[in-house]
């Protein structure tokens, strides 16, 4: 069976048609996809990543004007305390503005079980994972990626050296646990136990009230979605050969040069030709695609219905500063670039 026209080539076909065109320009081989020569800095993110990361900030405001001009919406009664609207089926102006709906039932609060699930599948059983030398370290080091970022996650909203980062960051704005502060007795200030966390307060019947409360789901959504684009994007992008552009990475000598010269040869796809976008993907990177599209969806619902739209903001933030640390500082540290790796790198 003969294979369909392909668009990209083997790196040593790419060389040959290099050295072709170089010595006798007599190649009939197509040219190589083409490669930006302009470098990008390795300070920010791609041109292509900050078009995918402006998207977040773009689906907020949306939700945030939905909100305001929606007649349903506006005309359903809002708790500013609880931040969410009344939860009374029969009152609530969508059934996603219902914390009981079954979207953030099932999949936003067990979020990082499908994320790291998603992340898993397309690790263990993407071909650019299989073959090559070096299967395990790359692997190994997409493990401590995953590391990183779920650590973030931890320290924000599981547990940070006692109550995580969203509930520190409640009480030093002034937040407190209401009712709960007058019954509940032990250590703290005056012997008066202060219920320092919003899980505890929720259990303990009361209401966590007057501080800035970071959006949970915000930083949930985006960190975890956008974890995956870069797990799943850079890595299948590569192997597929759909490279228009290149992260840029300061080497140890301060030269920047772009991240493929750090890439050890392997083999690539190109006995099929060219790939539709699902067969790149594969199994794991569908499972990943589909997850992030539901986060995507569950964050506009989250920019519709809850928080204020400066809690929405610094959970963007919150989850963009974990982002970074895990993905562009180490472009431009080589020592951490050596132990966290870059994703298809
Ligand atoms: C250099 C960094 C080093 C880091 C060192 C720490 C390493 C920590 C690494 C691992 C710790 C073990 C934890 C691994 C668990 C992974 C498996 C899971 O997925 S846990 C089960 C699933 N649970 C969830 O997904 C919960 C998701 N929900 C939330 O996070 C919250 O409900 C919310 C943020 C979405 C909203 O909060 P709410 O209070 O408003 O409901
Ligand atoms: N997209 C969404 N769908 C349903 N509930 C949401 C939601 N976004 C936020 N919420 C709810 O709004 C509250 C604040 O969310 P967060 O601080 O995580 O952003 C949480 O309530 P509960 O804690 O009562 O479940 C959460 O479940």
């Amino acid at each position: 069976m003969s294979s369909p026209t392909r668009r990209y080539k083997s790196p040593s076909e790419l060389s040959r048609a290099n050295n072709n065109n170089n010595n006798n320009n007599t190649t009939h081989l197509p040219p190589p996809p083409p490669q930006n020569n302009h470098r990008n800095t390795p300070y920010l993110p791609t041109p292509t990543e900050l078009a995918l990361l402006t998207l977040y900030p773009t689906l907020l405001l949306f939700g945030a004007l939905f909100s305001l001009l929606s007649p349903e919406t506006r005309a359903a009664p809002y708790d500013t305390l609880r931040q969410a609207h009344a939860q009374d089926p029969s009152l609530a102006p969508s059934y996603f503005a219902r914390k009981d709906n079954l979207f953030n039932v099932l999949f936003v609060k067990r979020g990082w079980a499908w994320i790291t699930a998603a992340f898993g599948a397309f690790v263990l059983a993407h071909p650019a994972y299989r073959g090559g030398g070096n299967q395990t370290r790359r692997r190994v080091r997409a493990g401590v990626r995953w590391v990183v970022v779920t650590g973030w996650w931890v320290f924000v909203t599981q547990w940070c050296f006692g109550p995580p980062i969203i509930d520190r960051g409640f009480r030093w704005s002034g937040g407190k646990c209401e009712v709960v502060e007058e019954m509940v007795f032990g250590f703290g200030e005056g012997g008066v136990k202060e219920v320092v966390t919003a899980a505890a307060c929720k259990a303990s019947g009361g209401s966590w009230r007057g501080g800035h409360d970071i959006s949970g789901h915000v930083f949930l959504l985006v960190l975890g979605s956008f974890f995956l684009v870069q797990e799943v994007g850079w890595v299948a992008a590569r192997w597929a050969r759909y490279l228009g552009e290149e992260r840029c990475v300061v080497m140890h000598d301060g030269a920047v040069k772009g991240a493929g010269v750090e890439a050890e040869r392997r083999e690539q796809q190109e006995e099929a030709g060219v790939l539709t976008v699902l067969e790149t993907l594969g199994f794991g990177g569908r499972l990943a695609a589909a997850v992030t599209g539901l986060c995507a969806w569950m964050l506009l619902m989250t920019a519709i219905y809850f928080h204020t739209w400066f809690e929405k903001l610094t959970g963007l933030v919150v989850a963009l500063a974990g982002l970074y640390v895990t993905y562009i500082l180490p472009r431009w540290i080589p020592a951490l670039r050596s132990i966290v790796g870059l994703p298809g790198i």
